[in-house]
């Protein structure tokens, strides 16, 4: 008899989330039928999209959430004992999963974990997985960045971010990160070799692209929103590109009730630029292709990857909590 931990939505989310918002329940679970494997979680991801999309859950649903698990038991001839997957069965410890049923559209919601080498599966969570995908195609398909170009990026330090610092750095631009702490600022400056970089809690950003970008921006990877995000776009050049990748900034409020912020329409119209909005989930058919190309640069010595890491199942809500309060440097996990 398998007994699985998770976490369900104890209560909906009202602003930043609290601990009160979970519960750590148990589970029996069913002997696997036909076609069924079981698996053992290893590594957790915690995500911002949790909070914004948690808006529309029901109390008493499995908190969301993609795991690298083990399969420990398989009636199915597909897949073997001690193989690895990515899977979206959200924060539990054990999960039935019948592959051959899953909805196929959409973002992928399990694989078999590809070949990383002597890399950490960790890694299929992050750079070698949706938030990998989401910097790689984001970035070079909306923004279109090319050599010698400025490209700014909000939350520069967390797992997209660092990402898309590294394929413009690689590819000749010049960078400027944002990022919510003194320490974040110097290692994007010391280890990423960002052009500039600063703290957005004490620096006006007005005043730091005045200072690090004076013939305005080309490009902007934007994962905050709000009038930090007006103000750069108030900075870009005529014919700049915007990368709406996230609204961090909003997550913790009511969507009804968002703030205002400055308005575009005179940046946009005049500056003649485009603005796009994506989820990742537009390039599934070019998922494993983007693991691909990911895992290149980090073979190729151009990409790395820092992970934040808590330890512990039961860390789950703590975990969650402190990356949307800027915890993490990199990838925020949890190792079961
Ligand atoms: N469109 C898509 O398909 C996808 C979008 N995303 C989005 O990309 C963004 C980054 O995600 P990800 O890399 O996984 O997460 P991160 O690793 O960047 O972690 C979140 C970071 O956001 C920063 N942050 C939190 N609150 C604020 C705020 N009010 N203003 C500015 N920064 C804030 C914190 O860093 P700091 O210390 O700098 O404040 C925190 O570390 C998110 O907006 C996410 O929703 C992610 C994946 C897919
Ligand atoms: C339960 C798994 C659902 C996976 C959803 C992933 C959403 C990624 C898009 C993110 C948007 C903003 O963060």
């Amino acid at each position: 008899m398998v007994i699985a931990k998770k976490f369900i939505l104890e209560k909906p989310f009202n602003g930043a989330p609290t601990e009160d918002n979970f519960k750590l329940l148990e589970e029996e679970l069913d002997e696997l039928n036909k076609g069924e494997i079981l698996v053992e979680a290893i590594w957790l991801s915690v995500d911002p999209y949790i909070r914004p999309y948690s808006n529309h859950v029901s109390p008493g649903t499995t908190v969301m959430g993609t795991q690298i698990a083990k399969i420990i038991k398989s009636n199915n001839q597909d897949y073997k004992f001690g193989q690895l997957v990515f899977c979206s069965t959200g924060w539990r410890t054990f999960s039935i999963i019948n592959p051959t049923t899953l909805e196929k559209d959409g973002m992928p919601t399990f694989y078999l974990l590809p070949d990383f080498g002597n890399l950490s599966p960790s890694l299929g969570l992050g750079v070698l997985g949706m938030p990998g995908n989401t910097a790689l195609f984001g970035f070079l398909n909306i923004c279109d960045p090319k050599p010698g170009e400025t490209v700014v990026i909000s939350a520069a330090a967390g797992a997209v971010g660092i990402h898309v610092g590294q394929i413009a750095r690689n590819l000749g631009c010049y960078v400027i990160g944002f990022a919510g702490s003194d320490h974040k600022v110097k290692w994007l400056k010391e280890v990423l070799k960002f052009d500039a970089a600063f703290n957005y809690k004490t620096k006006d950003v007005n005043a730091a692209l005045l200072e690090a970008a004076p013939h305005g921006v080309d490009c902007y990877f934007d994962n905050v929103g709000g009038d930090f995000s007006s103000a750069v776009i108030y900075r870009m050049k005529n014919f700049g590109r915007v990368s709406v990748c996230g609204s961090i900034s909003s997550y913790n409020t009511n969507p009804k009730n968002l703030p205002k912020v400055s308005m575009l329409q005179p940046a946009i119209v005049f500056k003649q630029l485009k603005i796009e909005g994506f989820i990742v989930s537009r390039w599934a058919d070019k998922w494993q292709s983007g693991i691909e190309r990911n895992l290149n640069f980090i073979k190729e010595g151009k990409l790395i990857y820092p992970e934040y890491i808590v330890q512990g199942f039961e860390s789950l809500p703590q975990a969650f909590i402190g990356m949307l309060n800027g915890e993490n440097l990199g990838k925020a996990l949890v190792k079961v």
